[in-house]
């Protein structure tokens, strides 16, 4: 294994004095780190020092609008406060609980949906070293937890609740300056859809307006709505947007079938025999438009397994974008769900082929009964077959691709899950990407507790 550090970083502390939160993405932030060096690895983790986990440590209370979780209020006029703070954000947390990046210049940076909950760490001692300030003055709320980051740029959207839309943005590195590349209006109601996750392709960007909207009645309610800060509109429709990188132009909006997906796998251009694009092909981990893995990935949910098959369907969802001006876009599975057990989330891709036509993926699959995805799955998308590696009782963090040097295949690498076995220790689990069977495992001092995305840092 070359050497380098992977971080991973999750929601992994739910719990403040003796109150309990209740989803899985309103725990405070975990950052994992397995640096690999010389053959050996050494592991570490530690909490991100965000306002909203100081103030908690500090007043033993809850005191920033988490995911699920908003502070108590006792009189009417500490809620009308109360809504003034979540307007202008003092009162949004900055818990950056949800993935980790590696930008173009070097700065290792923690996100979350709030755009105040990012935060920059030191890969080596996981110190936080403080807010990453956004130089622009764009403004803003929220963007979507997963930006796209290359060596040469970071694009991210900025949902506009107000006026409903998206602002597309990118960021060059060694800046902190987002500069608005394009805008696009929502062509359904009353608001924009969630945009946990969007695609790219070479020259697009493609902008998902999902039918399960944010929702400002919600936003303001203290305790948990079904559907937290959302609301599903099937009336409302689903629709995908292709935005010209170069240019900021819409060059398609198609309406397509009714889709939940909190994460897209990749997407590129299909083009004709004089390479005309005629297409874009869009995939994500789709839950077949139903809302209910929200309500699934409560704790109480998680931790409460009995032996049923609770875990909902999933599929890798294929949309297919025509470039002829047709108003309808098509969304199919990219293989039969059956390969993966119908289970699929917490996908990743070989960074090399970001954008382009590409072959494999890596996620988690379900072997069923179960109530979470327990298996990590290898797709291949071009012969429609999957590969599973599956331990009784046992929890995989996704599945992160890391390329070996000097490769020259899709999938010559490794793997890299971040296991908790059935008796709740811990291990680091390195599987051979092109054949998915186990190289190596290294077993944690204590086990950890689940956690979301991760990057790599490549050793300097
Ligand atoms: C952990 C994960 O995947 C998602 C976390 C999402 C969060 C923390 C969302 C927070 C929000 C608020 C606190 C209010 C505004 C809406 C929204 C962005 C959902
Ligand atoms: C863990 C998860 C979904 C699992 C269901 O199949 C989603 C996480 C989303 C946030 O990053
Ligand atoms: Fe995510």
């Amino acid at each position: 294994m070359q050497s380098g550090t992977y971080l991973r970083n999750g929601p992994g502390l739910w719990h403040i004095g003796d109150y309990n939160f209740r989803h899985l993405f309103d725990g405070y932030a975990t950052l994992v780190r397995l640096h690999f060096e010389n053959g050996r690895l050494i592991m570490g983790h530690r909490q991100i020092e965000s306002e909203a986990y100081k103030a908690a440590k500090r007043n033993n209370k809850l005191c920033y609008r988490e995911f699920s979780e908003a502070p108590k209020t006792d009189n009417f006029l500490a809620y009308m406060g109360d809504l003034a703070s979540l307007f202008s954000g003092a009162s949004l947390t900055d818990n950056a609980n949800t993935g980790v990046v590696t930008l173009g210049d070097g700065r290792v940076v923690c996100l979350t949906e709030t755009i105040k909950g990012s935060i920059v760490i030191d890969p080596d001692t996981l110190d936080t070293l403080g807010k990453f300030e956004y130089s622009d003055s764009l403004g803003g709320l929220i963007h979507s937890a997963h930006p796209i980051v290359t060596d040469t740029e970071f694009l991210t959207l900025l949902p506009d609740l107000v006026n409903p839309g998206y602002l597309v943005v990118r960021m060059e590195p060694g800046t902190n300056e987002r500069k608005v590349i394009g805008r696009v209006s929502c062509r359904g109601g009353p608001a924009p859809g969630w945009v946990h996750s969007f695609p790219v392709t070479e020259h697009y960007v493609i902008v998902p307006e999902m039918p399960l909207r944010y929702c400002a009645q919600n936003l303001l309610k203290a305790e948990p709505t079904p559907l937290y800060k959302f609301e599903w509109h099937p009336d409302s429709k689903g629709f995908v947007h292709v935005m010209c990188k170069a240019s900021g132009k819409i060059v398609a909006s198609v309406e397509v079938p009714l889709f939940v997906t909190f994460h897209f796998i990749n997407a590129y251009e299909e083009t004709d025999e004089d390479g005309r694009v005629i297409a874009i092909i869009a995939d994500c981990c789709e839950h077949n438009a139903d809302t209910t893995i929200l309500d699934k990935l409560r704790l109480q949910n998680l931790r409460s397994y009995t032996g049923e098959d609770v875990l909902p369907d999933a599929r890798v969802g294929r949309f297919i974008i025509p470039f002829d001006g047709s108003p309808n876009g098509k969304l199919v599975a990219a293989l039969d769900p059956e390969e993966h057990g119908k289970g699929m989330d917490m996908c990743s891709i070989n960074p090399a082929y970001l954008g382009k036509k590409y072959r494999y993926a890596y996620a988690c699959g379900a072997q069923r009964p179960c109530n979470f995805p327990n298996t990590l799955t290898k797709l291949d998308l071009v012969e429609k077959k999957a590969k599973n590696w599956w331990d009784e009782g046992a929890v995989p963090s996704e599945p992160f691709f890391v390329a070996r040097p000097g490769a020259t295949e899709e999938d010559d690498g490794v793997v890299i899950s971040m296991i908790s076995d059935k008796n709740g220790e811990g291990y680091a689990l390195l599987l051979d990407a092109s054949s998915f069977k186990e190289i190596a495992r290294a077993k944690f001092p204590y086990g950890l507790p689940y956690g979301l995305h991760g990057c790599w840092v490549p050793k300097n």
